[in-house]
């Protein structure tokens, strides 16, 4: 391996109490909120095609245009109460809120710049309130922050001059300010979620973003940071020069969500996932796919079947409120979440055979497999593949637990559990009490060879 003073501090996923309460989550909550949902990807009558939140580096709007929306910046129908409302009805067990995305403009009354809402007509403070109203809801709170600042001066892409690393040394300041602030204000936040780390000029701060990522550890002990936040010796980003996780956990997986177990490198990861293609903060037009509730249920449980988690992203208005179809979206994963989030909450990945009629997930610790069907078989049976010396106890619906499912053993190990044909179109989900833990030994996946 080549010796590096910056790179993965840890080989294996944490074994903290805080990160084992992280992996069973589950489902999670991502809101992307500030100016940019004034436009809505949209100025003076034209249409913005890229991503919402990056309206700022379009040249249809003049970025002094953009940078005076902060006066504009007066959501009357902002309520923290019901956003954390409907992401509890939803079920989601964490949410990432942006604190501060790439334009640089702070949703906390931050200190270290005039950017910020305490300056715009609404005055307030938007994260306290929002952290608070979510962990009333008993739903914990990560905080997103954005590393590349375009309102700061002291930002560069590139640190080419003298006189660039002397603005950047001050940035780096800047930042570290900023981030000690928001973990001395909002202690309850259980992790940092980073963005915003590609530009040369970050790439070659790895022994900086390690001291900071160090300070920061020390200051909230069990603080979860993902692998999108330091770049290790050479500059390398998720992964070191030795192929090891930076971070605790995998921010790679951005609207894509990996297809087989080998895809995770045995490490915690979590998928965020947009409702259109690509728009994060609110958008008008919406145009193209939007996803239905359940693909959004399928992802989830695909998600949670490859040990990790899915976190659904919400654009609200430049108002304060989210749009009904984000509402209707959390109603309806929450309708089928309330019925079958046992196969959900504190499940991993069972280490069976995927099969085409969905997805295994196993109850961290236990010898319960659940199977969670979206593609009933035209033969109307469901087959189960166990690890040699493992044999199904009983299986019984999700929903009804006392209606015991006929097993059929096709040969050593292999089955068809048998049910009636069912009226809607909706997935359901297969308990199965196994005689033991199912894959390997220890019921997880061995590090990819
Ligand atoms: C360079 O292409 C990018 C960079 C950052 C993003 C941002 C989005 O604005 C959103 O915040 C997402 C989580 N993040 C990766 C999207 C595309």
């Amino acid at each position: 391996t080549i010796p590096l003073k910056h790179g993965a501090h840890r080989i294996d996923k944490r074994t903290d109490s805080v990160m084992a309460k992280w992996r069973g989550y589950g489902l999670g909550q991502f809101i992307h909120w500030g100016l940019y949902a004034i436009p809505g990807g949209e100025w003076n009558g034209k249409t913005y095609n890229g991503a919402a939140e990056w309206i700022r580096s379009w040249n249809g709007i003049p970025k002094s245009t953009y940078d005076s929306l902060i006066y504009k910046f007066n959501p009357t129908k902002f309520n923290p109460e019901s956003w954390a409302k409907t992401a509890k009805q939803m079920g989601a067990k964490y949410v990432t809120i942006t604190t501060k995305h790439h334009d640089g403009f702070c949703l906390w009354p931050s200190k270290y710049t005039k950017y910020t809402v305490a300056n715009s007509p609404y005055k307030k403070d938007i994260i306290g309130p929002l952290v608070n109203a979510y962990n009333k809801e008993g739903i914990d709170v990560i905080l997103y922050f954005s590393i590349m600042d375009w309102n700061q001066p002291g930002w560069r892409y590139e640190i080419k001059t003298k006189e660039d690393s002397i603005a950047f040394e001050g940035f780096k300041k800047f930042t570290r300010n900023q981030l000690l602030e928001l973990l001395n204000k909002y202690p309850t936040a259980k992790g940092l979620w980073f963005d915003g780390t590609w530009d040369k000029s970050w790439v070659k701060q790895a022994a900086f973003a390690d001291e900071l990522e160090k300070e920061m550890r020390a200051l909230r002990p069990g603080l979860i940071i993902g692998s999108r936040f330091r770049p290790d010796d050479f500059g390398k980003r998720h992964n070191d020069s030795n192929g090891r996780l930076m971070g605790d956990y995998e921010q790679g997986w951005e609207r894509k969500i990996p297809n087989k177990i080998e895809d995770v490198h045995g490490n915690d990861w979590d998928c965020v996932m947009t409702v259109p293609e690509n728009q994060w903060g609110y958008n008008k037009a919406w145009n193209g796919h939007i996803k239905t509730v359940n693909e959004l249920i399928e992802m989830t449980a695909k998600c949670v079947s490859l040990g990790g988690n899915f976190v659904l992203n919400f654009g609200p208005k430049g108002d304060g409120s989210i749009r009904k179809e984000e509402i209707d979206l959390a109603a309806g994963i929450g309708n089928w979440m309330r019925v079958n989030n046992e196969a959900i909450y504190n499940c991993q990945y069972a280490g069976l055979e995927k099969q085409d009629w969905g997805y295994f997930t196993g109850k961290t610790g236990s010898n319960k497999v659940y199977m969670i069907i979206f593609n009933v078989p035209v033969s109307g049976a469901f087959r189960v593949k166990l690890p040699a010396k493992t044999s199904i106890t009983t299986a019984s619906l999700l929903e009804q637990p006392n209606t015991t499912l006929k097993v059929e053993e096709i040969s050593e190990n292999q089955y068809f559990i048998h049910t009636s044909a069912r009226a809607d179109n909706k997935p359901f989900v297969i308990v199965l009490d196994l005689n033991k833990k199912a894959g390997n030994a220890s019921g997880t996946y061995e590090k990819a060879k």
